[in-house]
């Protein structure tokens, strides 16, 4: 490192190094992201960078040279272990810009001593925008989202959503308003968000911004400059016009050239291979916001786990891309029955035919995620061992389409992938195997990948330099005869190149006459001394340049290679996406043959009859222990949905007015279920719209639009969002937001607060749902009170989780019926979780009392004295009493028996004034 003064620093302090003046250059123009500076084997951080990354990465941080008068703090990573800190990074929310050398040192050198080797940015690593293959998770999209507002009038906004995944090409685009921003973002979990400043400033949008689990990343309004959208996209994907490409709406275009300006600035103007935009809309998914996503644990579990989610349950895909299509598509349920009967089409192909599904599962699983490889290739960031990748690839791909053709009666979605398989050039694979050796360095620099006998000129090099090494051997025997020094040796390292060397003591003869004129003397050692020869620098530099030659020509092979691979990238890209399909249609075929499911009827109707069904996580969790799950029946369908267009093709059509789904009360103990089958309803109605089979014997529902599900507060703990505030806002979006076609799952709502206050939401929560919200609800409960309702409320039905007593303990059956839960066996319930002896019979003592003044309290008469939240929506919500009763306590003290008609007269008058008195307070 050249760190000898130079120029003045710009404050006068002290002079700059001209490589400290580079390197703060640079740095200026990579503001926001940790430099990555390469000097030699190492990428080195420098003053506020390297504190930072000693400190993420564990490395120790060192001092160089001064600035400014105060020590530089630097510290550096190995170029070969680059990827593995980068990781660490990135998972830690940093960017890194990576500065290469951009000329070899001894070409700066000539420019004269002083000279700083040229350097470079060559890419901005950032969440959304990695590729290799370390630091991309194999089942998980890697998605960068733009997110573009566009203002349609002074009070209406659009958002338009702009999403790649670089890694494989996938682009696609959609628009929301305001509203729906949240729930779009869920459903697409992005790595990286990009947005323009003043959109990430907005204080309405902080708390978005705050809690998603993406980077966020803010920048300039150039960025989603209106007026150049169409320009920009065109440019990028090298059209004249973006016309041929569909009609997207404005909002949609800005993000879109948003999301390929930020690409080109973090790949340094190198375009990756994205396919064209394609139009993803959230209005034909089904509508699951973030909390409810979380909650029902649909790709992860609360504590941010795989396993233990619905997606590692249900997975049964053998690629990476079948893995992370699967996940797109629990993320994203469809609507239209049509949509989900063609695919359900195509897995019952499979689940038929379990021959042809176990040859298609072993081809699948031995192809390799050429997408990844493809997404490398037009990066430039590709080795030899994606050319592998893509040999393998493309072998299995034309294996596959060659079984699927050979299949009478395709379906069209198998029909579309036989067709989608053919696409690729079938001469690609095998110019690839001839071309590649089997064994395969990780870097094409390393040389050595291509076969020998695939090309003349190249073997002729080869032949050069493996000859070159021949003549070394030769030589040293002939050197060691020569000079009768039997240890001789002809080594080679960077600083003399290739010498000879003998022991010391043999040496000296070296030095004479006789021997002197053709070994000159280089250095000495402990115990050895070394010699050159002109013969050795001859042959030195024909080794050097053979082998320079060598790589070069395979280096010029592997663009070759790469180019014919890129260009037939589309019809390849199109193929990879039928392999996922075809894996994960394949593997739900599986999984409904493992596990027993049934296939679904989804239509247009309102109903929502599940007969035996099974939560999929919690029955192979049981499984594995070998206990059994007790299945259970839903129905939620509204008695109307026979004549709400069942059977129709178009899910979202608006059912009848007179429609609406039931809801089920449901009460019973701790433990005993409830929270088990209000999820497995709701995981049914997603696995159903997928198109997957359901854990069910039989399952007809009516598509579900969007799905709403929430935990009482004390649930939500490990959200680490314990509030019971939270609970309420949450439950407000649903009660404010649910529509006719939705289905919502509330489980135990209001007991994160006193108990009347939680019995009256609860209750008129119920109420909204009925007559308001009008769909498909369960909610589970322990406030025994609201079983009352089903009395008035017509669309109400209770439900309870049969137990039983035994010897004092309650055994749980786990069996839903019709009903209402008699007690709560809360103290049975923790006297099973290993209470003290002596705190159990005390709290039976104490709920013996509550019980018998329960009795007389207020709450149980509620049912009978409120009017129904139908007659008065707006009425505010209805107050249960909370002051002692002072009529009932006067008439209680009553004794007609004892009493004259003057005193009967006289506590008539006392009570009709102690009423008055009580109405007014
Ligand atoms: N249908 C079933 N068949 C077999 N076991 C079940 C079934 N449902 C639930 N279980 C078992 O019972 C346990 C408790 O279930 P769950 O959490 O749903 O109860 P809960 O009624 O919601 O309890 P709490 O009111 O305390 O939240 C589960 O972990 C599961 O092992």
């Amino acid at each position: 490192m050249n760190i000898a003064p130079q120029k003045p620093d710009p404050d006068g302090l002290q002079p700059v190094t001209p490589m400290m003046a580079q390197y703060l250059e640079i740095k200026a123009a990579h503001q926001g992201a940790l430099l990555f500076y390469r000097m030699g084997d190492f990428y080195e951080l420098f003053f506020e960078d390297a504190e930072i990354a000693s400190k993420t990465l564990g490395i120790v941080l060192t001092k160089r040279g001064k600035h400014q008068g105060a020590d530089i703090a630097m510290c550096g990573v190995p170029v070969v272990r680059a990827d593995e800190y980068l990781q660490r990074l990135i998972a830690h929310g940093h960017r890194v810009a990576v500065c290469e050398q951009m000329e070899d040192p001894a070409e700066a050198k000539k420019r004269g001593g002083k000279s700083v080797v040229r350097r470079g940015v060559v890419r901005l690593v950032t969440p959304g925008t990695i590729t290799e293959e370390t630091l991309l998770e194999p089942t998980r999209s890697n998605l960068l989202l733009a997110v573009a507002r566009l203002r349609v009038s002074d009070d209406e906004a659009r958002y338009g959503l702009a999403f790649a995944d670089i890694s494989t090409g996938q682009f696609g685009l959609s628009e929301c308003s305001p509203a729906g921003l949240a729930a779009e973002i869920a459903r697409l979990d992005p790595s990286e968000v990009v947005i323009a400043e003043a959109v990430h400033e907005d204080e309405a949008l902080a708390p978005l911004w705050r809690e998603i689990r993406a980077a966020v990343t803010p920048v300039g309004r150039d960025v989603f400059d209106g007026g150049q959208a169409e320009r920009r996209l065109a440019d990028f994907f090298d059209v004249a016009t973006i016309d041929g490409f569909g009609s997207f709406s404005r909002a949609e275009t800005v993000a879109a050239a948003g999301l390929v300006t930020y690409i080109l600035r973090t790949q340094v103007g190198r375009k990756p291979a994205l396919d064209p935009p394609r139009r993803d809309g959230a209005s034909s998914h089904m509508a699951i916001d973030a909390a409810t996503r979380a909650n029902l644990e649909l790709l992860r579990t609360l504590g941010g786990e795989r396993a233990g989610s619905l997606f590692d349950a249900i997975d049964r895909t053998v690629t990476a891309g079948g893995g992370r299509l699967l996940a797109q598509w629990l993320a994203s349920p469809l609507i239209r029955p049509d949509a989900i009967a063609e695919r359900q089409d195509a897995v019952a192909f499979f689940t038929e035919r379990a021959l042809l599904r176990g040859q298609m599962r072993a081809r699948l699983r031995s192809a390799p995620d050429i997408a990844r490889s493809m997404g490398r290739l037009a990066l430039d960031r590709a080795g030899p061992r994606d050319l592998a990748a893509l040999r393998e690839g493309l072998g299995g791909i034309a294996d596959l389409e060659a079984l699927l053709q050979a299949q009478a009666d395709l379906p069209p979605i198998l029909a579309a992938i036989a067709a989608a398989l053919a696409r690729p050039d079938r001469g690609l694979a095998p110019r690839l195997a001839a071309a590649l050796e089997d064994d395969l360095p990780l870097l094409k620099r390393d040389g050595g990948f291509i076969r020998a006998g695939y090309d003349a000129a190249l073997d002729e090099t080869r032949a050069l330099r493996d000859e070159s090494r021949r003549v070394i051997a030769a030589l040293q025997a002939r050197y060691a005869e020569t000079s009768e020094v039997r240890q001789l040796k002809i080594k080679h390292n960077n600083m003399l190149g290739y010498f000879v060397e003998v022991p010391q003591q043999a040496g000296e003869a070296f030095l004479q006459p006789g021997l002197r004129e053709t070994y000159v003397h280089r250095q000495t050692m402990a115990g050895a001394m070394r010699f050159s020869t002109s013969e050795l620098s001859t042959l030195e530099s024909r080794i050097a340049s053979a082998a320079e030659q060598a790589l070069a020509g395979e280096l010029a092979i592997f663009g070759e290679l790469a180019g014919a691979l890129l260009a037939d990238g589309a019809a390849i890209r199109t193929a990879t996406e039928a392999l996922a399909l075809l894996d994960v249609i394949v593997a739900l075929a599986v999984l409904a043959e493992e596990e027993n499911y049934a296939r679904p009827a989804v239509d247009g109707s309102l109903a929502f009859a599940i007969e035996g069904g099974r939560h999929p996580v919690v029955e192979q969790a049981l499984k594995r222990d070998g206990k059994p799950f007790v299945a259970n029946d839903c129905d939620l369908s509204g008695q109307e949905a026979g004549k709400a267009g069942a059977g129709k093709a178009a899910g979202r059509s608006a059912p009848d007015k007179s429609a609406a789904g039931k809801i089920w009360l449901l009460t019973g103990p701790n433990m005993a279920g409830k929270s088990t089958f209000l999820r497995q309803n709701a995981l049914i109605a997603v696995l159903a719209q997928i198109g997957s089979f359901v854990p069910a014997r039989q399952a007809h529902i009516g598509a579900v639009d969007a799905l709403f599900s929430r935990v009482g507060a004390a649930d939500d703990l490990a959200r680490g969002r314990s509030t019971f505030m939270v609970e309420m806002v949450e439950t407000a979006a649903i009660l404010n937001q649910a529509g006719p076609r939705a289905l919502v799952i509330l489980d135990e709502i209001g007991r994160g607060t006193a108990t009347f206050d939680g019995l009256s939401i609860a209750w008129a929560a119920i109420e909204n749902l009925s007559a308001v919200n009008r769909c498909r609800a369960l909610f589970a409960t322990h406030y025994h009170e609201l079983t009352q309702l089903s009395k008035k409320l017509p669309r109400l039905a209770n439900a309870t989780m049969r137990v039983t007593e035994w010897q004092g303990d309650v055994v749980f059956l786990h069996e839903v019926v019709p009903g209402a839960a008699d007690r709560s066996y809360g103290i049975q319930v923790a006297k099973l979780a290993g209470m003290p002896a002596a705190v159990v019979e005390r709290a039976r003592a104490v709920l013996a009392q509550l019980e018998a003044t329960d009795r007389q309290a207020p709450s149980a008469r509620l049912i009978d004295d409120l009017p129904l939240f139908a007659a008065a929506p707006r009425a505010a919500a209805p107050a249960p009493a909370t002051r002692p009763d002072v009529v009932a306590e006067a008439l209680d003290a009553l004794d007609p028996n004892d009493m004259t008609p003057r005193q009967a007269l006289e506590a008539l008058f006392s009570l009709k004034a102690k009423r008055d008195g009580a109405r007014r307070a």
